[in-house]
């Protein structure tokens, strides 16, 4: 385990309230949200334990793409960082509200002060914020020059340090559960997750229409086609492992 809970939180179910089917807090709101700079996994790995727990997978960039009909790349380029932010604070109220399964934000979201009171409400009635912690070296080559996380372009290794400078006090001060999300195959840092939380891994592949799969973006978003992504579960964790969870994201 590669990781820590908030003091305090740590003596208190998983969900820090009376559970109901696989964690699901018995207040609204997802099982839980990961938080954390680009390129600590939180798509992937929303997507793994979403596979890995029979639940949905909810990511707030892709809610973004759909609303504005456009790559959040594009979206920074049309209409500007501000206006990417605006229906940010947006999706997540909504999938805060909404969405009862797995949530994977973008890397800024937490810097928006009415999306950080959102999750401070959501940890304070039980929910689990999850922050995946990268180092600059093993979130480098997973962004690389990648053309779609439009902040990192330039100069990416500076721009991605800078950024987390900037947050990780706002991460750490949200996390309820903090992951380091290492060089390790995804579906380990899932592991721990699921460990640390005390969540339940179903036995059976999750119908791949709960895995975000029907997005009609699905495509362009995120290349891992759900049905293909997670392999057969590891031993003892009900977890995919191997290199169909190592293909290439987008977000
Ligand atoms: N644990 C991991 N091991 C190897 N590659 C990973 C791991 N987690 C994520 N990746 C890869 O890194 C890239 C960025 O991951 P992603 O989930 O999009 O990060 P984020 O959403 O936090 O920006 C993707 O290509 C993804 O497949
Ligand atoms: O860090 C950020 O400000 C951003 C991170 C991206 O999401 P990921 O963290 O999933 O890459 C995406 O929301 C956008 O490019 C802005
Ligand atoms: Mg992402």
């Amino acid at each position: 385990m590669s990781g820590d809970v908030r003091p305090g939180t740590g003596d208190e179910p998983a969900t820090g309230a009376p559970a109901g089917a696989n964690g699901t807090p018995a207040a609204p709101g997802p099982v839980l949200v990961l938080i954390g700079p680009p390129g600590s996994g939180k798509s992937k790995l929303g997507r793994v334990l979403a596979h890995a727990l029979g639940l949905s997978v909810r990511d707030t960039d892709h809610d973004i793409e759909r609303t504005a009909g456009k790559p959040v790349s594009d979206i920074f380029v049309d209409d500007g960082e501000p206006a990417f932010r605006a229906l940010e604070r947006q999706a997540v109220a909504a999938a805060l509200a909404e969405h009862d399964g797995i949530l994977a934000l973008g890397g800024g979201a937490v810097m928006d002060p009415g999306t950080d009171a959102a999750l401070a409400a959501y940890a304070a009635r039980g929910g689990n914020v999850v922050f995946l912690d990268v180092t600059l070296a093993v979130a480098a080559p997973r962004v690389g020059m990648n053309q779609a996380r439009p902040l990192l372009l330039g100069n990416p290794r500076q721009r991605w340090q800078a950024l987390m400078d900037e947050r990780r006090p706002t991460y750490e001060r949200l996390a309820t559960l903090r992951v380091e999300s290492t060089e390790r195959p995804a579906a380990e840092t899932a592991g721990d997750v699921v460990a640390a939380l005390g969540l339940e891994p179903v036995t059976e592949p999750a119908d791949p229409k709960h895995l975000g799969d029907e997005h009609p973006d699905a495509e362009h978003l995120d290349d891992e086609r759900p049905d293909r992504r997670v392999a057969a579960g590891a031993p003892g964790n009900g977890l995919g492992n191997g290199p169909a969870n190592e293909q290439e994201d987008t977000q």
